[in-house]
C-alpha cells in the first residue's frame, strides 16, 4: 500500500468522443512518493486519461479530485519545435514560465543535461531532449510529474538511464509520478504500481504481482529482449477479473 498522501484521484471516469467511448469507468489514485505506470495498446485511452487528469478534457462522467494547490509538471508525448527558428535550451526552459537562470541550470544539472544549456534544442539527441523536457517539468516544483511516454525515441541504454533518473528524482524530491509506457520490462524495476488499461482497467498491482500473474505471463512471457519490443496488449488471453475485456466500441454509449 502506498504510504504517501493522495495527490490526485480519478473516480469512475468515462470519456466519449461523439458516440465513441475512449475510456469507461476508470479509477486511479497517485500518491506522493510513488511511481504509477499506465500501460496499454495504441488507442487504449492512456493519453485521454492523462488529459482528463490534467483538466485539459472534461470527462463525460466521473470526477477528478486533486489535492488542494496541486502543482503538476507535465512531459508531453510530442513537442513540435520549429526547425527553422533555433532556440537554445536556456531559452526553451523559460517558456512558459521564466525562472531565474540559476534555477534553470540547477534543473538541468538534476537531469544530467547541464552541458546542453547553450545548445540549440533542435540539435539535441533524443535522450538529451527528453532530459530537457524533464528539467522543464521539474522547474515548476511540482508535487506530481505526469510523463506521457518519456522515453520515446530513446535507445535501450538511454531508456534505462532515464527511468533510473525519474526514480532517483522521486526518491530525492518525493514526487508522485504518473507515466505512460509501452515498454513494461524496462519500466518494471522503477515502478511501484502498474495499471493496464484498454478502454477500461484490465489489471493493476505491484510490478511483481503483475509479472507473476498468468495474465502478465500470457502477455509478456515470450519477450526475451526487454525494451526492444513495443508492447501490444493483444487480449488473446483470459484474466481472472470478471469484467469484459473487449475494447470499447461506438455501440457502448
Ligand atoms: N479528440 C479526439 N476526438 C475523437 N477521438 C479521440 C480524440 N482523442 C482521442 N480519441 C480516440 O480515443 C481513443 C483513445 O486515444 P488515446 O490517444 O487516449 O489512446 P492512447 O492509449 O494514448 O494511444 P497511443 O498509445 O497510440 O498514444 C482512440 O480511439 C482515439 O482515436
Amino acid at each position: 500500500m502506498p504510504s504517501g498522501e493522495p495527490l490526485i484521484h480519478a473516480e469512475n471516469l468515462t470519456i466519449k468522443f461523439g458516440g465513441k467511448t475512449a475510456i469507461q469507468d476508470v479509477s486511479l489514485t497517485v500518491h506522493k512518493n510513488e511511481i504509477v505506470t499506465l500501460i496499454g495498446p495504441n488507442g487504449a485511452g492512456k493519453s485521454t486519461l492523462l488529459r482528463a487528469l490534467l483538466q485539459a478534457l472534461k470527462p463525460t462522467q466521473g470526477e477528478v479530485w486533486r489535492k488542494h494547490g496541486l502543482v503538476i509538471g507535465y512531459v508531453p508525448q510530442r513537442l513540435n519545435i520549429d526547425p527553422i527558428m533555433p532556440m537554445t535550451v536556456e531559452r526553451f526552459l523559460s517558456i512558459p514560465d521564466k525562472r531565474p537562470l540559476p534555477e534553470r541550470e540547477a534543473a538541468l544539472k538534476d537531469v544530467g543535461a547541464h552541458h546542453t544549456l547553450k545548445q540549440a534544442v533542435q540539435s539535441l539527441s533524443g535522450g538529451e531532449f527528453q532530459r530537457v523536457l524533464l528539467a522543464r517539468a521539474i522547474l515548476r516544483k511540482p508535487d506530481l510529474l505526469v510523463l506521457d511516454e518519456p522515453v520515446q525515441g530513446v535507445d535501450f541504454q538511454g531508456q534505462t538511464e532515464l527511468y533510473k533518473l525519474i526514480s532517483r528524482l522521486k526518491e530525492q524530491v518525493g514526487f508522485g509520478i504518473l507515466m505512460v509506457s509501452h515498454d513494461l520490462h524496462i519500466v518494471m524495476a522503477e515502478t511501484d504500481r502498474v495499471i493496464c488499461i484498454n478502454g477500461h482497467v484490465c489489471c493493476s498491482g505491484a510490478p511483481t504481482q503483475v509479472s507473476d500473474s498468468p495474465e502478465y505471463l500470457a502477455l509478456f512471457g515470450g519477450q526475451t529482449k526487454p525494451g526492444l519490443a513495443v508492447y501490444h496488449h493483444l487480449h488473446d488471453h483470459s484474466h481472472d477479473c470478471e469484467h469484459d475485456h473487449s475494447p470499447p466500441t461506438s455501440s457502448e454509449t
